[in-house]
């Protein structure tokens, strides 16, 4: 591991200008039964705003570590807030979205704008601001020709982009994405890539696609056995080829020397 990611992993914190703190999670302790441990003692700041890139090996804990965030699962002991307001278990908090790996998981009506507005109904909100919030983030993910379609019969791409838009419409300020580019063709994983870069929310991305990450994350998280062992910067965190092997990750080929772009 590198002085630097060391040094920043050893609480999982970062050095930021920002105020406002968009996830604080502090002495965070959790374990499925059977298992030793996850994590323990774990602590993890992220500030408004930020895109932020979650790697690790199989097994490290970074689809865990979502759950426990969205208050999906509960901890054993510690604390997670959201935008200052302590999470509750199994409580819905509208700031934070998360946006599962597999699209089937998020989709279950016969109907793309049914899905859509699931969320901003729930929220209890007008009918008038819920075709609003369906519109709008049909719009922002490129989908709105969908809107009648019936979201099993689409393609892997499109039902993961509808799939986004059924969390931008509840407006959260925080997303968590797991895997959002696993089984995406080429054309789809680009169209990913440009919306989630153009994204105003505070993204944490779970991924094993590590160009993504370069290519849309400001600061990465490395991830193993439910510890950060490095947190800074994409390109310094990734090009430490002794760091990526003992996590049994590979350094990007686009950190490469000989690659040269445009
Ligand atoms: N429901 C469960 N019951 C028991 N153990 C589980 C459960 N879900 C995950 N685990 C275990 O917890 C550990 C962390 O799993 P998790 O899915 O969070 O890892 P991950 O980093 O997301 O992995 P991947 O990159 O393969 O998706 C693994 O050892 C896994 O086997």
């Amino acid at each position: 591991m590198t002085e630097v990611a060391h040094k920043s992993a050893e609480k999982g914190t970062e050095q930021s200008t920002s105020k406002e703190v968009a996830l604080t999670i502090s002495d965070l302790t959790f374990a499925y039964p059977k298992q030793d441990k996850l994590f323990q003692s774990f602590d993890l700041q992220v500030h408004n705003g930020r895109k932020v890139g979650l790697i690790g090996p199989n097994g490290s804990g970074k689809t865990t570590l979502f759950l426990l965030t969205c208050g999906i699962l509960a901890a054993k002991s510690g604390n997670i807030s959201i935008l200052d307001q302590s999470m509750d278990v199994g409580k819905f908090n509208s700031n934070i979205g998360l946006v599962f790996q597999n699209p089937n998981d998020q989709l279950f009506t016969t109907c793309v704008r049914d899905d859509v507005a699931f969320g901003p109904k729930n929220m209890g909100l007008d009918q008038h601001e819920i075709d609003e919030r369906v519109h709008q983030s049909l719009a922002a993910t490129g989908t709105e020709d969908l809107i009648d379609r019936v979201p099993q019969n689409l393609s892997g791409g499109e039902k993961s982009m509808v799939a986004i838009a059924t969390v931008l419409a509840m407006r959260p300020r925080l997303i968590l994405y797991d895997e959002p580019s696993a089984s995406l063709d080429l054309y789809s994983r680009r169209q990913l890539i440009q919306f989630l870069q153009k994204s105003q929310e505070t993204i944490l991305v779970s991924t094993h696609d590590l160009e993504l990450v370069l290519e849309v994350c400001d600061r990465v998280l490395l991830l193993d056995d439910g510890c950060v062992v490095a947190d800074g910067k994409p390109a310094k965190i990734m090009s430490d080829v002794e760091l990526m092997q003992a996590h049994r990750l590979e350094k990007p080929h686009s950190l490469s020397p000989h690659v040269h772009f445009g």
